[in-house]
């Protein structure tokens, strides 16, 4: 599939499959990652092609699409005036996570993103780090089948950028988890296959293992590869 800005083509012809574990995007600012991301939450429709997720249209079974996918944007921003469980909430009735189950599927979104003791903050007062966890506990709170997640750990502080990558290597046993990333380390931490996009092209598409030749490649084994592949140099 593919899209394009006006007339100008951000993604030219992506065609690929995602299954069960956790894919990281990489590549160069302007490659097309947030593009092809935006293309498959559904929000952006593509003007090349198809997307399918597990047999359902992103137009065509639009409710259930949504409800099968959880996404976090690159821009992720919230109403500031709800607190923080109230949005986390809000986000669980609109994926109809049923009424029973909805507290619970906040307490364990809000846990799994170190936000338990800020559930009743206002998102408007909280740090550019904090939003972020906010971003990633509503795409987490219906423990979809699917995860986009566009640059989860920038902005994070150490300790939950690691406690993160924790959580997405959990979710990524039995989801399919796809995030992008300009860091070698969330890489390294947390992904099974790489798919790497260059101008709005696939131009690798490897378990990690391959791609590095080793079993458990470090984020240095990553730069080099990655300098091979594209001849930038690491990841802007
Ligand atoms: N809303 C938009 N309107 C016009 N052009 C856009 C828009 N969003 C992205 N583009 C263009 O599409 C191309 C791909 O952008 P995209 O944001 O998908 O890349 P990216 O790989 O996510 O980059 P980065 O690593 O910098 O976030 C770029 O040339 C960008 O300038």
């Amino acid at each position: 599939m593919g899209h394009s800005y006006r007339g100008r083509r951000a993604l030219e012809s992506v065609d690929t499959a995602l299954p069960v574990g956790v894919t990281a995007l990489l590549g160069p600012n302007g490659a097309g990652k947030s593009t092809l991301l935006g293309v498959l939450s559904g929000m952006l429709t593509p003007q090349r092609g198809r997307v399918e997720l597990n047999g359902l249209d992103p137009v065509r079974d639009r409710r259930r699409y949504r409800e099968s996918l959880g996404f976090l944007p690159q821009r992720f921003t919230a109403p500031g005036h709800l607190s923080v469980a109230e949005f986390v909430t809000v986000s669980a009735w609109w994926r109809r996570v049923p009424r029973a189950e909805r507290k619970e599927a906040v307490r364990w979104a809000l846990e799994a993103t170190g936000l338990g003791e800020r559930a009743r903050s206002r998102v408007g007062q909280l740090s550019g780090g904090m939003v972020r966890r906010v971003g990633i506990a509503q795409a987490l709170v219906n423990a979809p089948p699917v995860l986009l997640l566009d640059e989860p750990t920038v902005g994070l502080d150490p300790r939950q950028r690691n406690a993160l990558r924790g959580v997405i290597t959990e979710l990524g046993r039995e989801r399919t988890v796809l995030l992008s990333t300009h860091l070698t380390e969330d890489v390294a931490a947390v992904a099974d296959r790489v798919v790497v996009l260059d101008e709005g092209r696939v131009s690798t598409e490897s378990t990690l293992a391959d791609l590095t030749g080793k079993a458990d490649p470090t984020a240095s084994d990553l730069d080099e590869v990655y300098e091979r592949l594209l001849g930038v140099g690491q990841p802007a």
